[in-house]
């Protein structure tokens, strides 16, 4: 069995559009990417598909397309993923994708893009379905409402059996050769349909309904779009730790934190030899997962000879804002068994929440001696250790 993804996205979103929305809905844009590709990232999770279809508006396919590419390698969807240009109707854009892969496999998932909440799993009691000998197999979920018939003047013509109802999703699943002539029998009679498993049931096939998923909703009027938000993805909690040490010896006037040490031991340094501001740097990338102060401002580089380090810390900051990071807590250990930092311990905090641009409660300091023992204890130099908490949201 090889089984292949068709994600429609090339209607126009009109009943959105009619709302006041400028982009079609397809093409919101939803953690990180185009909405469409929230159902490409699903799908391509599933082992047994091979292979992703995307049918794009026809009268912007060059720019779809390139995104598509782009997204693929950004998100590295090792898969094949094709593109094709969408039709007039919904089953317009499908035709064209099974075209697009009837040479290529057996079976064919056929996807609404404005479905993003679809999950992996449903798509596999579909596949398993079709795999176990049904030519169609849909979603569907029981209707909670009562459903009546209503004529045009406004009047109940019938009311429909509940019990027998229910609303159906996407994705589908088909033996795509049955599928394809589906289609074909269905265009040859003029037929417009809603959904693929109207073909099949119309050229005479039985489709199976195994059960779909509540939350898998179709964006399709406003009130949807809180669907969006609502299912946002919680941010991802993090922790960087970092660790610097310093020489005592002809070199820096010392500074920590940003705070200079009146009388304290001179440091050796290529930068300014701040070792708190410099275990912070590296607390920072740890969230970021960035590497080390090293990678970034290596000491053989001229440029950061007697730089401060504030501007490092800055530097940082920037990339933790591109990456959506916010900190949420640092807690800050100087080692040294001089100078005595408790004078500057208040001054410090401050000076780095201001670096951090964090309120002052959310930055801690301390400092200790190994009492004597050690480098440190030796008065030989001074070491620091930082840790950082913070919130991904990108
Ligand atoms: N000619 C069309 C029409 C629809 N679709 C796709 O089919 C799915 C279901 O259609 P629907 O929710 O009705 O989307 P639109 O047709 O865009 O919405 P509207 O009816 O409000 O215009 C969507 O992913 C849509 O992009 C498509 O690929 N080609
Ligand atoms: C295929 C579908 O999502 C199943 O519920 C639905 O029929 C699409 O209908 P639309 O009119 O294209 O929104």
């Amino acid at each position: 069995m090889s089984v292949w993804a068709v994600i429609v996205a090339a209607g126009q979103g009109t009943r959105l559009a009619r709302a006041g929305l400028s982009t079609r809905k397809q093409f919101i844009p939803f953690e990180g990417a185009p909405l469409f590709w929230k159902s490409a990232r699903t799908l391509a999770r599933v082992s047994r598909v091979k292979g992703l279809v995307f049918v794009l508006p026809e009268a912007e396919f060059e720019e779809y397309a390139a995104i598509v590419r782009d997204l693929a390698s950004r998100d590295d969807i090792v898969l094949p993923c094709l593109t094709v240009p969408g039709g007039e109707r919904r089953q317009d854009s499908v035709l064209n994708g099974l075209r697009a892969i009837a040479e290529t496999c057996d079976t064919v998932l056929v996807h609404d893009a404005a479905r993003p909440f679809a999950g992996a799993q449903l798509a596999n009691r579909l596949i398993d379905a079709v795999e176990q000998g049904d030519v169609a197999a849909i979603p569907a979920i029981s209707v909670t409402d009562t459903i009546k018939r209503v004529t045009p003047e406004g009047l109940v013509a019938e009311t429909l059996h509940r019990a027998e109802l229910c609303a159906v999703q996407t994705p589908q699943a088909f033996a795509l050769p049955t599928l394809i002539a589906a289609h074909e029998f269905c265009n040859a009679k003029g037929l417009d349909v809603t959904d693929d498993a109207s073909m099949i049931e119309a050229a005479g096939g039985a489709v199976r309904v195994v059960p779909g998923e509540e939350t898998n909703i179709k964006i399709t009027n406003p009130e949807d779009l809180r669907m969006l938000t609502d299912n946002a993805p919680a941010p991802l909690p993090c922790v960087g730790w970092g660790y610097d040490v310093h020489k005592y010896g002809l070199g820096r006037p010392m500074k920590i934190g940003g705070v200079p040490i009146d009388g304290g031991p001179q440091v050796v340094a290529h930068s300014d030899g701040d070792v708190l501001l410099h275990a912070l740097t590296d607390a920072l990338l740890g969230c970021l997962g960035k590497g080390d102060i090293g990678q970034h401002f290596p000491d053989t580089d001229k440029a950061f000879s007697n730089i401060e380090s504030a501007v490092l810390v800055n530097e940082v900051l920037t990339m933790a804002e591109e990456a959506e990071l916010e900190l949420c807590h640092v807690d800050l250990t100087v080692i040294a068994q001089i100078p005595k930092l408790s004078p500057y311990r208040e001054r410090i905090r401050d000076n780095v929440a201001r670096l951090l641009r964090i309120d002052a409660q959310r930055v801690n300091f301390k400092a200790t001696t190994e009492e004597g023992l050690g480098f440190t204890g030796e008065k030989l130099g001074i070491k620091a250790v930082a840790c950082v908490t913070a919130l991904r949201h990108g």
